[in-house]
């Protein structure tokens, strides 16, 4: 096999790091980790394996996952590691070699929260509340610089470790502009883009300005595949490269001629790997947390959802909806628990800051409302604990993805694979998972709080044998591409 790099701002693990100096490392969350660590092997959480104690596996040498520093823990390691490579300092990175880029922090920062989280995920996510954002004026161009030079940073550093002729797998909206810079460095190299957001319909990607939308499409277009995670997002990527000048786009062969290279554009669904999951969550931390979960819920149904603390995944809308099942259906009371977890993300953006405290406020309503002495009605949880989140999968009567848009999600996706009950899916039809699991789920308008409300009802009370065998179906939906066969897939297409 040839070599293979992968590229991505955030790497398998991050760190804590102690008053005395010590690093604790973790696996790190969200479903792009899930996804490449399905690839390259899952480190595991615990006391970090700095002194030699990782996992015994040594290390691939046929691949290279370069990826950030997120603050300064992560720095500290990267700084402590011979040239950033976390593997070779005895961490326990999962199985790959990973180098981490100790980028200077106020780069880093404009680069990740201001544009990449502030701006391009708003724009491909469609979350911008327009009459006051966005505002593109000089301090935006000082992020922007920002961000070309933390692609610039990935760029360099994989043209210095790509053997002749390597494969680089640059993943998503952090690195748009990667794969051009690349390819000016190495024209060696075969170079793939991988996006896991939607991508914004024209008229929404139009809100950037002209010259960072350019700079943008014609940074993926330095790849010679760009992939996708459905058709929809595929489709909306050829639409705004259509309106690019010097762009020719050949919708039906789903290929981009610009400035004398062609890009082929493909559609990569990632689906989960059962084996992998049932086997961790077979593990005791989750079977001890199973157990607690199962004391607090009783003989009652249970609702469950799992998502960070994220705008476009629409936790107040959710609760929202749970309120109204409990005021449209008042025979619920007492007879089900609604499980939500959502887990810290972005906190350095003051609006995920906001989201997250009006989900509590929420939640703590929906408790002063209807909660009795004898029951609880929702259980709502801010904090990051994997093996948590896979018990609750396994109790899970009734899953809730709600977003309003969605690269995939695999929370729809891992629910269903572990769910000992035979769980029923509300999905919103925004969710990219939709387009795999949506003949088996409940699907939703995210914006219809109502709707949804009526779908948990329906959900509640779809009989067991139903419930059951649409389970299994979307358990298979979910399996059949899982992230080997996905990451295959993109290197195939390099070929
Ligand atoms: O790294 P963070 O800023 O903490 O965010 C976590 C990840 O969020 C996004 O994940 C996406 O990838 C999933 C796997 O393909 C997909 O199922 C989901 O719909 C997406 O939202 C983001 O794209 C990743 O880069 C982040 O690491
Ligand atoms: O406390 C938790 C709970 C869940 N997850 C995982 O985070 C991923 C979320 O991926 P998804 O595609 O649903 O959304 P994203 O967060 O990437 O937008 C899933 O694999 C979850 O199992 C996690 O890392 N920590």
């Amino acid at each position: 096999m040839s070599q293979v790099l992968v590229a991505s701002n955030r790497g398998p693990v991050s760190f804590s790091l102690s008053d005395g100096g010590a690093l604790t490392m973790r696996r790190g969350g969200g479903g792009l980790v899930s996804g490449l660590a399905g690839v390259t092997g899952t480190p595991q959480d615990g006391p970090d394996g700095e002194a030699g104690e990782a996992s015994g596996r040594a290390a691939d040498p046929d691949v290279l996952w370069v990826c950030a520093a997120l603050g300064d823990a992560d720095r500290t390691a990267a700084r402590r590691a011979p040239e950033g490579r976390l593997d070779l300092a005895g961490h326990d990175t999962g199985g790959a070699a990973v180098r981490m880029l100790d980028i200077p922090a106020s780069t880093f920062h404009r680069a990740y929260n201001e544009v990449a989280n502030s701006t391009l995920w708003f724009v491909h996510h469609l979350l911008y509340d327009t009459p006051r954002r966005p505002h593109f004026d000089a301090r935006a161009r000082r992020d922007w610089q920002s961000y070309e030079a933390y692609n610039a940073a990935f760029a360099d550093a994989l043209a210095r470790d790509a053997a002749p002729g390597a494969k680089a797998a640059i993943q998503d909206y952090h690195l748009s502009l990667a794969p051009r810079l690349l390819r000016e460095r190495r024209p060696d190299l075969r170079i793939a883009h991988f996006s896991h957001t939607p991508w914004a319909p024209p008229e929404y990607f139009r809100l950037l300005p002209d010259d960072i939308g350019e700079q943008l499409l014609l940074g993926v277009l330095g790849a010679d595949h760009a992939g996708f995670l459905t058709e929809r997002w595929a489709s909306a990527f050829l639409e705004c490269c259509a309106l690019l000048p010097g762009a020719r786009v050949d919708r039906e062969a789903r290929t981009v001629a610009c400035g004398g290279h062609v890009t082929r554009v493909g559609v990569h669904g990632l689906g989960v790997d059962g084996a992998a999951l049932r086997e961790r969550a077979s593990e005791p931390d989750v079977v001890e947390r199973a157990r607690a979960l199962s004391e607090q819920v009783g003989d009652r149904q249970l609702i469950v959802r799992i998502d960070r603390t994220e705008l476009s995944k629409n936790i107040v809308r959710g609760l929202a909806a749970y309120r109204e099942l409990l005021v449209n259906h008042p025979e619920w009371r007492g007879r089900v628990v609604h499980l939500a977890f959502a887990y810290p993300s972005r906190y350095d953006l003051p609006e995920y800051r906001e989201y997250t405290a009006e989900v509590r406020r929420i939640a703590d309503q929906i408790v002063e409302e209807f909660g009795t002495a004898a029951w609880q009605p929702l259980i709502l949880q801010v904090n990051d604990d994997y093996p948590r989140s896979l018990a609750a999968y396994g109790l899970a009567d009734v899953l809730l993805v709600n977003p309003i848009r969605d690269g995939m999600n695999l929370v729809a996706k891992e629910g269903p694979v572990l769910s000992r009950r035979g769980c029923a899916l509300v999905l919103s039809r925004e969710a990219g998972a939709a387009a795999e699991l949506g003949e088996d789920a409940l699907v939703v308008n995210p914006y219809d709080v109502t709707q949804t409300a009526e779908a948990l009802h329906r959900a509640l009370l779809m009989p067991r044998d139903e419930r059951a065998a649409r389970c299994g179906r979307l358990a298979a939906a979910a399996t059949a591409l899982p992230p080997q066969r996905w990451f295959a897939g993109q290197l195939a297409a390099l070929d």
